[in-house]
């Protein structure tokens, strides 16, 4: 696939990543592009078809997944979430760097593949600070809290493995893991912000 390096971020179910990719965007809106996964999961209030995620059944999913239009795809939390190719090449007919926003078992997967992009891992400075955002953004249900806060506690084990990530960034401090971040990202923004100049 052509454009950019894209980038991957990961990390625990309420680490912040959304919050911190939302920032990122609107701040460089020529420079990165969302790849808008699939899921089987219900939209949460505010949320809209096609821009944070394209909402779907799980027969639809599947189907498309047998079909082979997926890069990646992961059962998590009880539903299905997928990188389909279309959302990547969208992203990157723009010429512009595409932000993937996928689980531990995404990331597993799109390292078997020829993506190459640049691996990010947001964790929370703790299981405690990590639950209580959780619980304060009140999108979960009980049942679904437990299972996201048993799969933080394995992501945050394989976050340690060496080599899993290019950067890992703990978000305790907003402002602090956005620079950090941006920090991270400079290299790239600079090269599409040169790119779009001379062309
Ligand atoms: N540094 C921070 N300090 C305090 N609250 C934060 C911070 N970063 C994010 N939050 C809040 O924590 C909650 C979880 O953040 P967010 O939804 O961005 O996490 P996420 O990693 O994208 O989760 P998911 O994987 O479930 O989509 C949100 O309510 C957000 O406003
Ligand atoms: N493997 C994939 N994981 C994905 C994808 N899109 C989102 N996610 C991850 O799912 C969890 C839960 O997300 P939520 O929006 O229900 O809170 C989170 O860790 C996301 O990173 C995907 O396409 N593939």
């Amino acid at each position: 696939m052509a454009g950019p390096r894209p980038v991957v971020f990961s990390g625990p179910s309420g680490a912040g990543k959304s919050t911190l990719l939302k920032k990122l965007i609107k701040e460089h809106e020529n420079v990165f592009g969302f790849s808008v996964s699939h899921t089987t999961r219900n939209p949460r209030p505010g949320e809209e078809n096609g821009r944070d995620y394209h909402y779907v059944t799980r027969e639809a999913m599947q189907a498309a997944i047998n079909n082979g239009e997926f890069i990646e795809s992961a059962e998590f939390s009880g539903n299905l979430y997928g990188t389909s190719k279309a959302a990547v090449q969208a992203v990157q007919a723009k010429n512009l760097i595409c932000i993937l926003d996928i689980d531990m078992q995404g990331v597993k997967n799109i390292k078997k593949t020829d993506l190459s992009p640049m691996y990010i891992s947001i964790q929370p400075p703790s299981m405690e600070v990590l639950e209580k955002r959780l619980r304060d953004r009140n999108t979960e249900s009980e049942e679904s809290l437990q299972k996201r806060l048993h799969a933080a506690n394995v992501d945050m084990e394989l976050s340690k493995e060496p080599g899993m990530f290019d950067v890992v960034i703990v978000n305790d401090n907003l402002e602090d893991a956005y620079k950090n971040l941006k920090q991270a990202l400079l290299e790239e923004i600079n090269k599409v912000k040169k790119a779009k100049a001379s062309s």
